[in-house]
């Protein structure tokens, strides 16, 4: 469904554009049908710039983003990047800075009429709205017809997917979606996402939360300085991790039932057969990755 290939992304920085910043290299990654792949890494590791690439809000600046068979960087018209748009969707951390507080929120689903279905009667766009809406687990007459100051942050969050789901997409990039909200919505909104996957939706889902990366995701990509420091199979990934840089990543997850020290300790007696890690080579931007079990790898320790 999508697919990235050998991207690179490396922005020009300073007060002319004369200095540059690489923030992914060389990625290579897919996302199936109903399939979500977490995207985990520390800030500035370049999680944001994949999801906005994938959007087509950033180019890459070498590489390939295929969705479906299509090279989105053919995607140029208006109309053709109107109906990318139609079956992929991105959702942000801070649902509040998607409203406009002088109007009433479903306003952000009125628009999706009038750009997408200027033909569809009242009463069938109505039953699509209440239809988005309930699979969101929001009640119509809960919000429809209520500013943003009236509604909390988990259900605009979830009025931002309902929107995306009037759009039949099959594809949505969920970007730190539940960072900003409390404990007991984060947990609504990421079972949201399992049913999403249910229905076949292929989910990006961008997190700097190792906890919550384990609790949705399929396949789990550890990022670091912009390359693929490990990914594979969620649990053979959290519970086998090879990678230097993930080992000391899931060993900071606090954990309830057992204090630093024991960590510390399993961590040592588990130390694990010895990977040799790719190196990466002066002067050449390619970050290599090595296979150490099925479909789970490991890239250069980049110090
Ligand atoms: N438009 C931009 N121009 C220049 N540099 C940028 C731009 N956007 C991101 N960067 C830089 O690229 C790197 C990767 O940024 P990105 O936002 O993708 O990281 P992230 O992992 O999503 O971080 P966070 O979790 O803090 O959002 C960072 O060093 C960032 O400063």
């Amino acid at each position: 469904m999508l697919e990235l290939s050998h991207v690179h992304k490396v922005y020009r920085v300073g007060a002319f554009g004369g200095g540059r910043k690489r923030a992914v290299r060389d990625v290579d990654l897919t996302v199936r049908p109903g399939e979500v792949v977490s995207l985990i890494g520390e800030s500035g590791s370049g999680k944001s710039t994949l999801g906005k690439m994938v959007l087509g809000l950033t180019r890459p600046t070498s590489g390939r983003i295929t969705f479906e068979g299509t090279d989105i960087s053919t995607i140029k018209s208006f109309r053709a990047k109107k109906e990318y748009h139609r079956r992929v969707q991105g959702v942000f951390q801070d649902p509040f800075s998607c409203f406009n507080p002088i109007f009433k929120a479903d306003r952000v689903l009125t628009m999706i009429r009038s750009s997408y279905f200027p033909d569809v009667s009242d009463a069938d766009w109505r039953d699509r709205v209440v239809s988005s809406l309930r699979t969101v687990r929001l009640d119509p007459d809960n919000v429809l017809g209520k500013y943003p100051h009236q509604l909390s942050g988990g259900q605009l969050q979830r009025l931002l997917i309902a929107r995306a789901l009037l759009l039949d997409i099959r594809m949505l990039v969920a970007d730190e979606v539940i960072s900003m909200l409390d404990a007991s919505t984060r947990i609504d909104v990421l079972n949201l996402l399992a049913d999403l996957k249910e229905r076949g939706l292929g989910i990006l889902f961008v997190t700097h939360d190792l906890s919550l990366g384990t609790y949705v995701s399929d396949t789990t990509v550890i990022l670091r300085k912009g390359a693929v420091a490990e990914m594979g199979p969620t649990r053979e990934v959290f519970d086998d991790p090879r990678h230097p840089y993930s080992r000391h990543l899931l060993s900071c997850v606090p954990q309830l039932h057992r204090s630093w020290a024991e960590v510390d300790a399993q961590l040592a007696a588990e130390e694990p057969e010895p990977v040799r890690l790719p190196t990466l080579v002066e002067g050449d931007d390619s970050a290599p990755m090595v296979e150490v079990g099925e479909g789970h790898f490991v890239g250069a320790d980049q110090g």
